[in-house]
């Protein structure tokens, strides 16, 4: 069942968003001593991560016990600033005392598997398989919590709609080519990857979303807004802004 917290305006969401990911991250390690987070890129998620560094709470959480893991990435040389990777690193993860062994991004395009998308999917989805453990249905961790941004089409991470790969069963990581939004080379979490997560949050402001928005809470099929195929398996939360959820 999804849940929809309506949050003034972005600012708000960003705060409580942070505030809330500091709560489930110490919940985890209080429960299993470590946990593992999956990043976002988009104004929204890396808001998140900046407010999270700006607050006092982000001294609560134990960075060297976090696995850090993204959904989705643009498929850039490294250090590129249109990488989820490199802004995620400004807003937070550069300024917290994370255990670089535990920091998992996806590849970029001038890496060890050059610049084929495919091939630098099919390393992260070994990565994944590493550390997957006992999650038997799916080849990936048991993530503590997905958080994702959603598109004005409706896509999340970098599965867009009518696409091979929002349509992928087979395997947890894609690469994506000619991708509607720039750039066109992306690597992407499948939505069986993303349904292996113990929570997914879909967070997402403004009035461009609102349709995207109503389309997935009102059941649309996730080939034609792939966010309505985001769920966690203990939850899904959608934590929107009063425009985006204007359609509700
Ligand atoms: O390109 C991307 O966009 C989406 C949504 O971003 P937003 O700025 O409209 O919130 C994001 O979820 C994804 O990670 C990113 O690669």
């Amino acid at each position: 069942m999804n849940e929809v917290v309506v949050h003034p305006d972005a600012e708000t969401l960003a705060e409580a968003a942070a505030a809330r990911l500091v709560t489930r991250i110490v919940d985890a390690q209080q429960a299993r001593g470590v946990a593992s987070v999956v990043l976002t890129g988009g104004r929204t998620g890396i808001d998140v991560l900046a407010r999270l560094r700006k607050s006092p709470a982000h001294r609560a959480v134990d960075w060297s016990a976090v696995d850090v893991f993204w959904g989705d990435e643009r498929f850039l040389p490294d250090g590129d600033g249109e990488r989820n990777e490199t802004q995620a690193r400004q807003a937070l993860l550069d300024h917290v005392e994370l255990d670089p062994d535990r920091v998992h991004p996806m590849p970029s395009s001038d890496g060890r598997f050059g610049g084929d998308p495919d091939v630098a999917a099919a390393h992260y989805a070994e990565v994944l398989g590493a550390l997957a453990g006992a999650n038997e249905d799916t080849p990936v961790p048991r993530f503590d919590v997905v958080m994702l941004g959603v598109g004005e089409e409706g896509h999340t991470a970098s599965l867009f709609p009518d696409t091979p790969y929002v349509r992928e069963t087979a395997h947890p990581v894609v690469g994506v080519r000619q991708c509607p939004k720039p750039p066109p080379e992306r690597i992407s979490l499948t939505l069986p990857a993303v349904r292996a997560a113990s929570e997914v949050w879909l967070m997402t402001t403004g009035a461009g979303k609102t349709e995207a928005v109503a389309r997935a809470l009102s059941g649309a099929d996730p080939v034609e807004i792939p966010a309505a195929g985001a769920r966690g398996r203990d939850r899904t939360l959608w934590l929107l802004d009063r425009e985006a959820a204007a359609g509700l």
